[in-house]
């Protein structure tokens, strides 16, 4: 009877903290929206005061809060979760990819995607890329959205489209992932005046047009009306978007600072060894390398949240963990310039700045990770992953607490738990990106220090807050370019391309029709 009694408690209680969880995602939703809208609003009176041939200094642009090194953010409300509503009638659950083959020749430069001008600021530049393949260039820091969130949308279905996206910020009603018009942003070529900018991509000249097709109406609703109101505006986001491309600068510049002066504590774990991993996690990448593996057998090795295509396993010996950790402890402490990984993300540390492309992460990637990754994932691009991003995200009491509910810009994503010691801070999934979180059905996972939980980047997901202590995590967001050439994963459209650094947004492209964009530019 006693015994009975407190398995009752016992699952009472555990029916109670899921419950009050729901709830905080359920209260936080609310806290976003309310905040997606303020900023929407304060933008659009922004907007109305310039189009109304005000010139101040503070233009639509300076609302947005704006760091050297972590690009353009519409005051995030960072704590809390957005919610994911986007439908859009293309778009279906687990979209099936094209199959991957090699990739062709000739395929061969890295590119972002300039979908969504005033999208999100984070210049990826890799100085470190390992294919030889792989020419470091301009990024377009237009598009580089990495994680996205997903409010809920505001705007009626018919209503007009909104001002601006971020890829990062709930400022956006609804964002152009949702399958709402994206505009693309070329606008003058006198914007468009980099140095050592070298091709800008199809859809340069409609792009204007398209920004006036989508927002003439609201501004001119709002007051905008003659048309060297509207030129100002365009003249202003031009500025911005010249402001983004020149992120990819400091990129560059900060990579080359750190290699010249920064003077790492522990070299080794710049280069991955055999000793940095798991026993478990070795015999699972020969597993998976061995002629019989297939996905029922690999299964049997990866603990699973049934049906959900989402793993577990330990990756690192926990003393690299330490080591590493102690890294890039003394790389915060030094003076070194420091890129952050994404406007949700505070005080990570974008490690291909730091110079670990080359020497780890690429190889865990394509030696350990990519046989993983084949039996898993074959339909999202698991078997052709050719670059990644990979950073470090930090959370402390007194710094960012959490991560809101986004997608990733990835094909597959690594999570791994580096450490220290922390309480809660679980990460949560929903469904995937087209299915609304009221829909979805979330489940968490909690992180152990070691081991890394591997899910599809549009598997939409957030980071519960910590509520002691100071959790790293390492995030390796994986990238297929046969995949995302054919369809963005953060715009849902057929990529529109300019040359980036490095792996960029590990988009590729042709080199003739390069040639051939080149021209144009
Ligand atoms: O904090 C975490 O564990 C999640 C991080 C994440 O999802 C991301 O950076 O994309
Ligand atoms: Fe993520």
């Amino acid at each position: 009877m006693d015994a009975l009694s407190k398995t009752a408690v016992l699952e009472i209680s555990k029916l109670v903290e899921i419950e009050s969880k729901m709830l905080k995602i359920e209260i936080n939703r609310g806290r976003n929206e309310i905040a997606s809208l303020t900023e929407k609003l304060q933008l659009m009176e922004k907007l109305l005061y310039m189009a109304q041939g005000n010139r101040q200094e503070s233009t639509a642009v300076a609302m947005m809060r704006s760091t050297p090194d972590r690009g353009l953010v519409l005051q995030p409300e960072r704590t809390n979760p957005a919610i994911n509503s986007s439908q859009h009638p293309e778009e279906t659950k687990d979209r099936a990819m094209p199959g991957c083959s090699e990739p062709s020749e000739g395929a061969t430069r890295t590119y972002c995607h300039q979908g969504g001008a005033i999208r999100c600021g984070v210049v990826i530049s890799d100085d470190d890329a390992t294919s030889e393949n792989w020419k470091p260039v301009v990024v377009d820091i237009q598009v580089s959205s990495d994680v996205t969130q997903c409010p809920r949308p505001i705007r009626p279905a018919d209503s007009q489209p909104p001002l601006f996206t971020d890829g990062f910020v709930n400022m956006n009603s609804q964002s152009p992932e949702a399958g709402e018009s994206v505009w693309n942003l070329q606008l003058p070529s006198a914007c468009n005046n980099l140095e050592n900018e070298k091709a800008m991509s199809q859809n340069t000249v409609p792009s204007e047009q398209q920004f006036r097709l989508d927002y003439r109406p609201v501004l001119r609703s709002l007051g905008c009306v003659t048309e060297q109101q509207f030129e100002d505006v365009l003249v202003k986001i031009c500025q911005e978007v010249d402001r983004r491309k020149s992120l990819d600068v400091a990129s560059a510049e900060r990579a080359a600072a750190i290699k010249d002066a920064y003077q790492p504590l522990h070299p080794h774990v710049y280069h991955l060894k055999e000793c940095f991993l798991t026993p478990k996690f070795k015999h699972i990448v020969e597993y998976c390398q061995g002629t019989s593996a297939s996905e029922e057998g690999l299964l049997e090795h990866l603990d699973e949240v049934p049906g959900q295509r989402v793993y577990r396993f330990p990756v690192f010996e926990k003393q690299f963990c330490e080591e590493l950790l102690q890294e890039l402890e003394h790389f915060e402490r030094s003076a070194a310039p420091k890129g952050r990984p994404n406007t949700m993300n505070h005080y990570g540390i974008l490690l291909n700045e730091l110079g670990f492309d080359r020497g780890f992460i690429s190889p865990l990637r394509e030696q350990y990770l990519h046989p993983i990754t084949s039996l898993l994932y074959p339909d999202c691009g698991g078997q052709c992953l050719d670059s990644q991003k990979a950073f470090v995200v930090k959370y402390d009491m007194h710094e960012d607490l959490d991560l809101c509910y986004h997608y990733d810009n990835a094909e597959i994503t690594l999570n791994v738990s580096l450490g220290k010691d922390f309480t809660e801070g679980n990460l949560y999934f929903g469904n995937m990106r087209q299915v609304p979180l009221s829909e979805s059905e979330c489940f968490e996972m909690t992180h152990r220090v070691t081991e890394g939980l591997l899910h599809r980047g549009q598997h939409m997901h957030g980071a519960l807050p910590i509520s002691s202590g100071q959790r790293w995590n390492l995030i390796i967001w994986m990238r297929a370019s046969q995949v995302r050439n054919d369809l963005c994963p953060m715009c849902q459209r057929k990529p529109s391309l300019m040359e980036g650094v490095g792996f960029a947004d590990g988009f590729t492209q042709n080199e003739s029709m390069l040639n051939s964009l080149c021209l144009l530019a």
